[in-house]
């Protein structure tokens, strides 16, 4: 007898619906937000408005969000608002520390949905979240990418002990069409597109830095949220366009210290927007020559093993940018006060967290 199989349509529960907010950095209205309807609408988003408080953001009717303007940072702050940026899309961070969510995912404004090689759309958002709730592999490189993922696993030689995995912290995702390039290389190739669709997620490894672009990222709050701080940028600093590569460069070796695994790869959205390159350069500049110095840097960190906490880890992480760094420019002083700050904000605003990470790091967890 034929096998009657009748299955409602039933359209299945978004993954992590009541465990992710979606946040973004923003100067203009929120229409983009249309084309994401079908992946987004589920999700609470966190808008962080940039630039003028008394601007009114308009956002598509149906979306659940909050929105944070620069008046409401600091009446939630009070001094303590001085460590995040002002016009420069690190303000996002701020979104980071109010949401009372595991995970969160940041995406820009001029990011669209993008098709893969077949036409079809991408749902990023999930792709982060599978990235996210599969383990990594930081030790030792697996020359088939992702194990985990659907048809791949593990190599021949791949040591068993190590096919465990650890957890994902981070998942990092790609651009088709304009590329996430620094001024200098976009004066200098100001056509080029990305066209690449490189169907891959790997784990950076253990020991490796990498230029984490803020666009199109999500990360597990509870795993590494107090790292993803994005820095002194914008109004009044000497630097801008270096805020996602600095909280990536403090997440990375605070996540090799703890065993956490950070990916890159798939997803790629559509990034829209070529912003100016003149502008940018004149944002980058110093960060460019400061690289050669900052890179180094992170290289050589050594973090104590009684730092079991990612807030000890990130204030210890804030003395040595002092010690060492303070030298370079009074800039890495001030930014080395402002992680203080972003750590002492953070636990204010997520007290049960601060909490915990106090208790791991007295070892009174047993
Ligand atoms: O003063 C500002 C400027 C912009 N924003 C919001 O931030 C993102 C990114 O802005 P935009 O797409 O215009 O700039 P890009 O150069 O493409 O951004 C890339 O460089 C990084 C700079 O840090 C950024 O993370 C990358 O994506 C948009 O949502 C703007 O609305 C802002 O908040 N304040
Ligand atoms: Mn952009």
């Amino acid at each position: 007898m034929a096998k009657a199989s009748s299955s409602a349509s039933v359209a299945p529960i978004p993954l992590l619906k009541d465990e992710l907010d979606i946040v973004i950095p923003t100067i203009r209205n929120l229409d983009f937000l249309e084309q994401w309807r079908p992946f987004f609408q589920s999700y609470h988003l966190i808008i962080v408005q940039d630039g003028d408080p008394s601007k009114i953001i308009k956002v598509p009717e149906g979306f659940d969000y909050e929105l944070y303007n620069r008046n409401d940072i600091n009446k939630i702050l009070g001094p303590k608002a001085s460590c995040i940026s002002f016009k420069d899309s690190a303000c996002r961070c701020f979104g980071y520390m109010v949401s009372k969510k595991k995970y969160i995912y940041t995406i820009d404004d001029d990011c669209f949905v993008a098709k893969d090689p077949t036409g079809k759309e991408i749902n990023a958002l999930e792709q982060h979240i599978k990235n996210l709730l599969s383990p990594s592999s930081p030790f030792f490189f697996n020359t088939l990418y992702d194990p985990y993922r659907e048809g791949a696993d593990f190599v021949r030689g791949y040591p068993f002990s190590l096919r465990e995995g650890v957890p994902t912290a981070v998942s990092h995702g790609l651009w088709l069409n304009i590329p996430d390039y620094d001024a200098p290389t976009q004066l200098v190739k100001p056509l080029e597109r990305n066209t690449r669709y490189v169907d891959a997620v790997m784990t950076i490894p253990k020991g490796t830095l990498f230029p984490m672009c803020g666009m199109n990222l999500a990360f597990d709050r509870e795993l590494i949220g107090p790292a993803m701080y994005f820095g002194l940028m914008g109004d009044g600093q000497p630097i801008g366009r270096y805020d996602d590569m600095w909280a990536g460069w403090c997440t990375k070796v605070i996540c090799d210290h703890l065993g956490l695994g950070v990916k890159t790869g798939l997803p790629y959205i559509w990034h829209s927007k070529a912003s100016n390159p003149f502008v940018n350069l004149k944002k980058e500049y110093k960060g460019i020559y400061w690289q050669e110095e900052l890179i180094p840097f992170f290289q050589s960190v050594a973090l104590p093993k009684d730092c079991t906490s990612v807030q000890k880890c990130y204030l210890e992480l804030s003395k040595q940018v002092k010690a060492k760094l303070g030298k370079v420019d009074d800039y890495f002083n001030k930014l080395a006060d402002a992680m203080i700050t972003w750590i002492e904000a953070w636990d204010e605003l997520n007290p049960s967290a601060a909490a915990a990470a106090v208790k791991l790091s007295n070892g009174s967890s047993k």
